[in-house]
């Protein structure tokens, strides 16, 4: 694959660590641990081994088994049972760890440790409308004993399903933390998510009670779903309950259902069932654009250890800190969010738009929650640079030491308005990995600079290679993004997928027992990498392969151009055979005529003259997942003249009516 944006230079220094930063990270202290307790000593050029991210990475990843079991000694896991060992089987997929060990999540995110006291506050929840709640540790684990109670008297035992049609909010937390007490398993699914989808999720999990919402606000406006609930309720015939929790008005009732102040009515026991490392902790599922979507399983153990390291080392969090990220319960971020919980940190909750009443909404929050690691997604950040917002001008973000993004590959011109707009005091975390692992690959530390473009570092135990074809190592060429050895919290199985088939077809197809992802990465020789979007949706013109983010970053860096969406139909046989189509949604006031042609000429310029659509199309909107991924496989396939209930499954699109100008094109309409 060709990489026309590629320069091999070493691109502008966005963020740096003083020397006493990165001496006074978790990490250095980590690799001073490891040093002390374990004698390892890393492979330093630097003079300084501590705070040698490369030298770490390369030992986490040699010593597999030294450096999870340090993580979970240095990070404090809980055993109930102690593990044999840390390794059993290493084979992929169906990599053994920690056989024997047992353990459970809540206990870790509920436990007081240094640094975090009773009357701390664990979670702060905002909604879009104003109202907003602290809750503290001592009133967290109040609340979810009751709520433990409730599912005890509703019947929910080990290895149950709690399944959740509910918001980014406290109850949402607490039931999920009762159910992972109980042993019991979780799967969740945001408000807006249509009865179809959420159906589609829940029905093959085979739930034994279901949390509910009567209704949520979004962009200003009130939504009532307990339609939605009763239709759902009727498609799953394992429910023993339902819990509804009154969140848009105070007396709503659903018939049947328990109300959620008489299902914590009971002060129960707080409790933590000893499970094994695998047991299953929750179940995502991936995008789902076509056919049912795939229960994605990961077990408390892998969970646990990933999000210590991640969160602890990674990110640098610790008891103090307040931890931010934008989602809803239906992406993993939501996942990843709570977890700072494990490492003491307040979490911030959000529901709502992150755009009511206007872009500012989340910057304020971020200052008046005195936010220290802000999350959000490469869409958002486009978002705000293009509406001109400079929050540093209207908020006091000097306690904002980071702040992540993910969802898309972060722009250049991203990267550059958070250090103008934001501060540059901020370290710029671009992470990327997925659903799949719910953790990331590629993601930051704080003893590493941040270079424009790039997400700095290989996560600490994720052996991240680019792949050529055959299965040969690429630096600062594109390849396949390849993981060549096994991560804990990789999927303990597929819901449903007794032996493993979709498992192996969905990883382990082109590289036989190495995980192929599905995203273009180039492997920098700074131990950086850039992503250029998914494999699957590559751009083939004449051969010259290139992902869609080079694409999307020149268009959408015009102001006129709002979104957009670029599919090659080049290898489909379609209908446009061989043509490279842009589609634009244009921000008001502005007319194809005027951008095309600046358009044309950019991308001749920054990518290539391949690279130039052979058509622009004007639409009104790209279609996107429910967890915002634009479309391209599913439109290519639309384009490609795939029937539309194979090519994609409506009920998983934010807005379903966003694909009919592409039928319109394919001539189905
Ligand atoms: C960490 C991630 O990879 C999140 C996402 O883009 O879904």
């Amino acid at each position: 694959m060709s990489d026309a944006t590629a320069t091999h230079e070493v691109p502008e220094t966005m963020w740096s660590p003083t020397a006493e930063q990165a001496a006074g990270s978790a990490v250095a202290e980590f690799a001073r641990w490891v040093r002390d307790q374990r004698g390892v000593e890393l492979t330093s050029a630097t003079g300084r081994p501590d705070t040698d991210y490369a030298a770490l990475h390369a030992w986490s990843v040699a010593d597999l088994e030294g450096f999870w079991s340090a993580i979970a000694e240095f990070c404090g896991v809980r055993w109930h049972e102690r593990p044999e060992r840390v390794l059993g089987s290493r084979e992929m997929p169906g990599a053994q760890w920690f056989p024997g060990g047992t353990l459970n999540y809540a206990e870790h995110a509920l436990t007081p440790g240094p640094g975090r006291a009773d009357d701390d506050v664990a979670v702060v929840f905002a909604r879009e409308d104003g109202l907003e709640r602290t809750v503290t540790h001592r009133e967290l684990r109040d609340q979810v004993a009751r709520a433990r109670a409730g599912l005890v008297a509703a019947g929910v035992g080990k290895g149950d399903r709690v399944v959740a049609l509910a918001p980014n909010s406290v109850e949402t937390l607490v039931v999920f933390l009762a159910a992972a007490s109980l042993g019991a398993t979780w799967s969740s699914c945001s408000p807006d998510f249509g009865v179809r989808a959420v159906r589609d999720r829940f029905a093959q999990v085979e739930p034994t009670v279901l949390l509910a919402v009567d209704g949520y606000r979004y962009g200003g406006k009130s939504f009532d779903i307990l339609p939605t609930v009763s239709a759902l309720r009727a498609e799953l015939p394992t429910l023993r309950a339902t819990v509804l929790v009154p969140y848009l008005d105070p007396g709503a009732e659903l018939a049947g259902a328990t109300p959620w102040a008489e299902f914590t009515a009971q002060a129960g026991p707080l409790e933590f069932e000893p499970v094994p490392f695998d047991h299953p902790l929750w179940v995502l599922y991936s995008s789902g654009t076509t056919g049912l979507p795939k229960g994605i399983v990961h077990g408390h153990g892998g969970i646990v250890v990933e999000h210590l390291k991640a969160l602890r080392l990674q990110t640098d969090l610790a008891p103090g800190d307040r931890f931010f990220w934008f989602s809803t319960t239906g992406w993993m971020m939501w996942n990843f969010l709570i977890g700072g919980l494990l490492v003491g940190a307040t979490v911030v909750l959000y529901d709502g738009s992150p755009g009511h009443p206007d872009l500012d909404a989340l910057w304020a929050l971020a200052e008046r929650h005195r936010v220290t690691v802000f999350g959000t997604s490469a869409p958002f950040v486009q978002s705000c640079l293009k509406a001109g917002l400079r929050p540093r001008d209207t908020h006091d973000l000097t306690g904002m030491r980071a702040l992540g993004s993910t969802g898309a590959p972060l722009s250049p011109e991203g990267f550059r308005w958070i250090a103008d707009a934001a501060g540059e005091h901020i370290q710029i975390c671009s992470v990327s990995g997925g659903t799949d692992v719910c953790a990331a690959f590629l993601c930051s530390s704080p003893t590493v600079p941040v270079w424009l473009g790039e997400l700095s570092v290989a996560a600490l135990g994720a052996d991240v290679h680019s792949f050529d074809e055959d299965g040969a190592d690429l630096v600062d060429e594109v390849g396949e993004l390849v993981i060549t050895q096994p991560m804990p919290s990789m999927p303990v199985r597929f819901w449903d997928d007794p032996d493993g088939t979709r498992l192996r077809e969905a990883y382990y197809a082109d590289y036989p027992g190495l995980w192929r992802h599905g995203d273009w990465v180039r492997a920098t020789p700074r131990g950086s990498f850039v992503i250029y979007g998914r494999s699957d949706s590559t751009l083939n013109r004449g051969g010259v392969r290139m992902g869609t983010a080079d694409f999307y970053a020149v268009v959408e860096a015009f102001d006129g151009v709002a979104d957009s969406l670029v599919i090659d139909t080049t290898e489909l046989g379609a209908k446009d055979e061989g043509a490279l189509l842009c589609f634009l949604v244009l921000a008001p006031g502005t007319a194809l005529e005027d951008v095309e042609p600046l358009l044309r000429k950019a991308l001749r310029s920054e990518l290539s003259p391949r690279h130039v659509p052979d058509r622009f199309v004007v639409v009104d909107s790209v279609p996107r997942t429910l967890n915002g991924k634009k479309c391209e496989v599913p439109v290519k396939k639309i384009l490609a003249g795939v029937s539309l209930e194979k090519a994609v499954s409506r009920d998983a699109l934010q807005d379903p009516g966003s694909l009919r100008p592409f039928l319109e094109l394919a001539g189905r309409v």
